[in-house]
């Protein structure tokens, strides 16, 4: 069975975007090259396999770090059962999580009776079941030189864009101009690491466009 590394997995409350409030198992994969330069998980970026530890291992770690462990998607629910998990929705965030294929994970997690999202960047083709909702958070112009892929602007459930200044506005109106598939998808701006110029930025350019605001509830309250 297909490979999964994984960064981290805990319970919280999904903090961002349509779903907010909702007891969610968050799954962080590990590896991205798209070199966002305010990432706030850049400890997922790097796949070394210095790095590798046993899953035990990382499921004790309190902190941040690079460590990974490899596993699949059969052991993944034994995990979840394992560490008794109540949630019955499924987060699959990263690193940039489409660069694994989800397609098993998502259809055993809907099988089984979970709802499921993935948090992607959409610089990669998105291989899910049908009914899991996609959370594109698009970038574009980033270090990695990665392009948004047209697959993943039509398949978005919602749009949750990073936002501290006009140039972002203006790369989130390009991407919406691009969309074909109808309707448009619900679109949040979510500003950058909770500074009080992009938020005040971020409410102003809602207001403007009737686009929702998104905040990174989790972290004004403290939880992971
Ligand atoms: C860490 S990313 C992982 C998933 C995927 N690579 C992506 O970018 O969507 C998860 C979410 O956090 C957002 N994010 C990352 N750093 C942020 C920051 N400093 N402030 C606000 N949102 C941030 C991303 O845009 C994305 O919506
Ligand atoms: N509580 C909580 N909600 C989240 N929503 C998206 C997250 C992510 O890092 O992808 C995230 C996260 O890290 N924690
Ligand atoms: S695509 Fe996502 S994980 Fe990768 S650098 Fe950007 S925000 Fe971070
Ligand atoms: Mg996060």
């Amino acid at each position: 069975m297909a490979s999964l590394l994984v960064n981290e997995i805990f319970e919280s409350i999904q903090g961002e975007g349509s779903h907010t409030g909702q007891p969610s198992i968050f799954v962080r994969l590990q590896g991205c090259p798209v070199g966002c330069s305010w990432c706030d998980t850049k400890h997922t970026w790097d796949v070394l396999p210095d790095n590798v530890r046993e899953s035990d291992i990382v499921m004790r770690e309190n902190e941040e770090t690079a460590h990974y462990f490899e596993t699949d998607v059969e052991q993944l629910f034994i995990l979840f059962e394992e560490e008794a998990y109540l949630a019955k929705h499924i987060v699959i965030t990263g690193g940039e999580p489409c660069m694994f294929d989800l397609q098993t994970l998502t259809s055993e997690a809907i099988q089984r009776g979970f709802t499921v999202q993935i948090e992607t960047s959409g610089t990669f083709e998105i291989r899910c079941h049908e009914k899991t909702w996609v959370t594109l958070s698009p970038k574009i112009n980033m270090k990695g030189g990665y392009t948004i892929l047209q697959s993943a602007i039509e398949r978005a459930n919602e749009i949750k864009h990073p936002v501290a200044m006009q140039r972002h506005v203006d790369d989130l109106q390009s991407i919406l101009a691009k969309r074909q598939t109808k309707p448009l998808p619900v679109v949040y701006l979510q500003p950058i690491s909770m500074q009080k110029r992009a938020t005040d930025f971020a409410v102003n350019q809602c207001i403007q466009n009737n686009w929702r605001l998104s905040l990174q509830t989790h972290k004004f309250i403290g939880v992971e």
